[in-house]
């Protein structure tokens, strides 16, 4: 039987860190809503895919956002934490799903990643049965702190990632490490910690430093100018003219 794809994006956050007057999927970014960002860019890279989005039921914003042509977009409830609209949009979908199903999770407040990252995800990961995520070596020397903020280790960075998003596992595995996973008290920040709860080691796709996740102020200036960026790198390949 051919096997689908979905994509469940979790946009039911409350956006704390932000400190702003709505959620931060709702703030602007040269002009138009985070969310509407980061839609466009999915339904450009798997516009084949099943939409699934997870909503804070008090959202007042949705109804107003605009979505991209074409595309099977379900709307389901967010859960208290990221992992549980996850499982609400996994469990939205049971009935129709096929225990190898690819499903793709990708965070409503990464409205830079490149199309062309997610396809690099899909394609990389293909032929595996495991699955794995987008993800960027680590730079910096990487410290810990004591809590008075002092520094209590330097980490070592060897073979240390930054966990993005897109991430993409098979319809059954996701479902159980995450049904059994928060049942059990893990603690489950992304879709991979779930898997690797359950044993697996998922794979490390490397994507673009671009592709951050809006959290705090100071990140909207830095989307807006990824966006602006991209967005004139596109028009000069479409050109032929070096930048
Ligand atoms: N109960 C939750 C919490 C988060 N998210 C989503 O998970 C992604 C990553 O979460 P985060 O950046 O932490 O967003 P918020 O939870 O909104 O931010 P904060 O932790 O600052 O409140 C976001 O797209 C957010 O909308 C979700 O769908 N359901
Ligand atoms: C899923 C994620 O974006 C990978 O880095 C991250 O774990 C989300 O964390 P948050 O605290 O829910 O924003």
């Amino acid at each position: 039987m051919a096997t689908k794809m979905w994509l469940i994006i979790p946009a039911a956050g409350v956006g704390s860190r932000m400190q702003a007057d709505r959620s931060k999927q709702y703030l602007l970014l040269n002009g138009r809503p985070i969310i509407e960002h980061t839609l466009e860019r999915l339904a450009i890279a798997l516009p084949y895919a099943e939409f699934v989005i997870c909503l804070n039921p008090e959202d007042p914003y949705w109804p107003s956002v605009q979505r991209p042509e074409g595309i099977t977009l379900r709307e389901v409830s967010g859960g208290k934490e990221r992992a549980d609209s996850v499982l609400n949009g996994l469990k939205m979908i049971a009935s129709q799903a096929s225990e190898d199903d690819w499903v793709l999770v990708h965070d409503v407040a990464r409205p830079c990643v490149r199309p062309s990252d997610i396809t690099d995800l899909v394609m990389g990961l293909n032929d595996s049965d495991i699955g794995g995520i987008l993800a960027l070596p680590v730079a910096d020397t990487m410290k810990r702190s004591h809590p008075d903020g002092s520094i209590s280790e330097t980490v070592d960075r060897t073979a240390l990632w930054h966990a993005l998003t897109p991430q993409m596992f098979r319809f059954g595995r996701l479902y159980q490490a995450l049904e059994e996973g928060l049942a059990a008290g893990a603690t489950i920040t992304d879709e991979a910690s779930a898997l690797e709860w359950l044993g697996f080691c998922p794979q490390l796709i490397a994507g673009h430093r671009d592709n951050i996740k809006v959290t705090h102020p100071d990140d909207l200036a830095f989307a807006e100018l990824f966006i602006r960026a991209q967005q004139e790198q596109s028009e000069a390949d479409k050109t032929g003219s070096a930048l």
